[in-house]
């Protein structure tokens, strides 16, 4: 909070109202989370000593027509404690939503009318009479209080002096309607969300007040548009990914059948869905999104904390703009807990990896190129003697490295991102660099190195090279379009740069350490080579990838 004079400057003596009162006025300037802008506070006192206008202003209000205004009585109970007995909280908050989309607005707090003008002590007396069976009107009563003893004169005293020339009232209160009319441009009627505690409370301001309270029963929302022309996105953890998984593929499974299009991105934990929702939202503005993550408890210290947080931040992503973000998080005690929801058993979900599944989280990205990588060694350290194995690893590191740097620079250069940014769907982070596909050029690069031995160094037919070289490459890109992870030019992009670079580490490689030598490769390797490489990259699931443990 800034506040940008010292009080005794800003406390000004004003001018009597209309009915001659004199009010006294003290203000300052403070952002507020819930109207996402800074907004210039003025408090106001009254003659009546209980009472003070709090004025919520957002924006350059003076002058202007049709002001989005509200006032609104203090009421500890509904706004602070967000009790349910009354609609006060949920229409404080609705209309810091409605301050949150326009361009100015005022919202006047008016602290002192608690219990409609009774107080705090003699409201909570009369909740004790509610709970005997009275309603909200007979309670006061009973308690020898009158129903209502609020005025709204120095609102409109205070709406004057801010210099507003009409309102849009938001209220349902026949009341503040009566004594605003001079400065009401349109009443906005404020619906309330019906629940169990709060439906008497209604019922009596409608029938008993004479309220224009409208009665809202939470209905789904009629879809605007047909579910083919719906996008979609499911922001999803690899936390727990195994439980995730199974999540993601039955909401994935229910959206392709309604056609709706999905747009996914993963993230590495359930901490990150926050901002993996927002970065969604933005790049690609979908109509909804779904988030899924498991949280599970187990022995972590965090785990309170860790839902707390992600809770907060998807309620409050939710509540700051119109996409609505629907919470498909599964918090459980434990493993066996997340099985039968998310359709797991708890065996499975130990995964391939055992107990040592969690060591292997943080690789989950890499673990395509992994796969190759360790198949591809294993391989060359059958077929090739030892020591030319860590010459073709070196390079495939320095390779991987020198491409990163070729798509950094690709995305400085291709400023429309023509080039460079991944297919919609990708489960990539959407600023992730695409072009060239490092996978596909890895890949490519370690087939044409080996291919050019084999043929040069080997006197291996030509054609027979030239397969080693094209057939795991063909199927890396395959995998990676299948993936919906580059698109046709990226991969494309991905090959011919992995063969330039084969060409080139196959001339200036051997000469790193000499010539080497070659051993006569075993014949049953090659085909092993091929295969495993190539197949499990393409066939579903990915053999390697990771399964967390809590
Ligand atoms: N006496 C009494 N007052 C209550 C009870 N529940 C809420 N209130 C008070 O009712 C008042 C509601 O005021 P507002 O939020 O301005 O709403 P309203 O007068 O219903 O008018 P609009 O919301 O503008 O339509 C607050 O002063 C609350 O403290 C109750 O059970 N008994």
């Amino acid at each position: 909070m800034s506040s940008q004079m010292g009080v005794a400057e800003c406390l000004t003596q004003l001018p009597a109202d209309a009915l001659g009162k004199p009010v006294l006025q003290t203000h300052s300037r403070m952002w507020v989370d819930d109207i996402q802008a800074e907004c210039k506070i003025l408090a106001y006192s009254t003659p009546d000593p209980k009472v003070e206008i709090i004025a919520v202003v957002k924006g350059d209000i003076a002058g202007q027509e049709g002001v989005p205004a509200r006032v609104h009585s203090e009421c500890f109970t509904g706004d602070v404690l967000a009790s349910k007995r009354c609609d006060c909280g949920q229409q404080l908050h609705k209309f810091m939503r409605v301050m949150n989309d326009v361009p100015f607005a005022v919202l006047l707090y008016v602290k002192g009318q608690e219990g409609r003008g009774i107080g705090l002590t003699a409201k909570i007396r009369a909740y004790q009479l509610q709970d005997e069976g009275h309603d909200t009107v007979d309670a006061n009563l009973k308690l020898g209080l009158p129903v209502d003893i609020r005025t709204y004169g120095d609102t409109l005293f205070v709406l004057r002096d801010l210099g507003i020339k009409s309102v849009r009232l938001y209220t349902n209160n026949p009341d503040k309607m009566s004594a605003l009319q001079s400065i009401t441009q349109e009443v906005v009627a404020m619906p309330s969300v019906v629940n169990e505690r709060n439906i008497g409370y209604l019922k009596t301001k409608k029938d008993r007040l004479n309220h224009r309270t409208v009665l809202e029963t939470f209905k789904l929302p009629e879809l605007s548009l047909p579910p083919s022309q719906l996008r979609i996105g499911i922001v999803y953890a690899m936390w727990n990914q195994y439980f995730v998984d199974e999540l993601r593929s039955a909401a994935e499974a229910e959206l392709e059948r309604c056609r709706v299009e999905v747009l996914k991105m993963a993230v590495p934990g359930a901490l990150e869905l926050v901002s993996g929702a927002r970065i969604t939202l933005r790049h690609h503005k979908p109509d909804a999104i779904i988030v899924i993550g498991v949280l599970i408890k187990g022995s972590s210290d965090l785990y309170d904390r860790s839902c707390n947080a992600v809770m907060t931040g998807l309620t409050e992503l939710n509540a700051i703009q119109d996409t609505p973000i629907i919470l498909g998080l599964l918090m459980c005690q434990n493993e066996d807990r997340a099985s039968p929801s998310s359709g797991a058993t708890t065996d499975e979900a130990r995964g391939a990896f055992g107990s040592h599944g969690d060591q292997w989280a943080p690789l989950v990205g890499w673990s395509n190129l992994l796969t190759v990588l360790v198949i591809l060694t294993m391989s060359l350290l059958q077929v090739l003697k030892r020591e030319v194995a860590p010459l073709c690893t070196l390079g495939v590191i320095l390779a991987n490295f020198i491409t990163k740097g070729l798509k950094i620079l690709v995305k400085c250069l291709d400023s429309t991102g023509t080039l460079w940014r991944r297919p919609s769907n990708s489960r990539r982070a959407p600023e992730d660099p695409g072009f060239p596909s490092s996978h596909t050029s890895i890949m490519t690069f370690i087939s044409v190195y080996f291919a050019l031995y084999l043929w040069l160094h080997l006197g291996y037919p030509f054609f027979r090279a030239a397969l080693v070289a094209v057939l795991p490459s063909g199927f890396m890109a395959a995998a990676r379009i299948r993936d919906q992870d580059h698109t046709l030019q990226q991969t494309i992009g991905g090959v011919l740069w992995g063969t330039c670079m084969g060409l080139w580490w196959a001339l200036i490689g051997p000469r790193l350490r000499g010539i080497l030598e070659w051993a006569e490769p075993q014949p049953w390797a090659l085909v092993v080579l091929c295969f495993a490489v190539g197949l499990p990259i393409f066939t579903k699931p990915l053999v390697l990838r990771p399964r967390k443990r809590p």
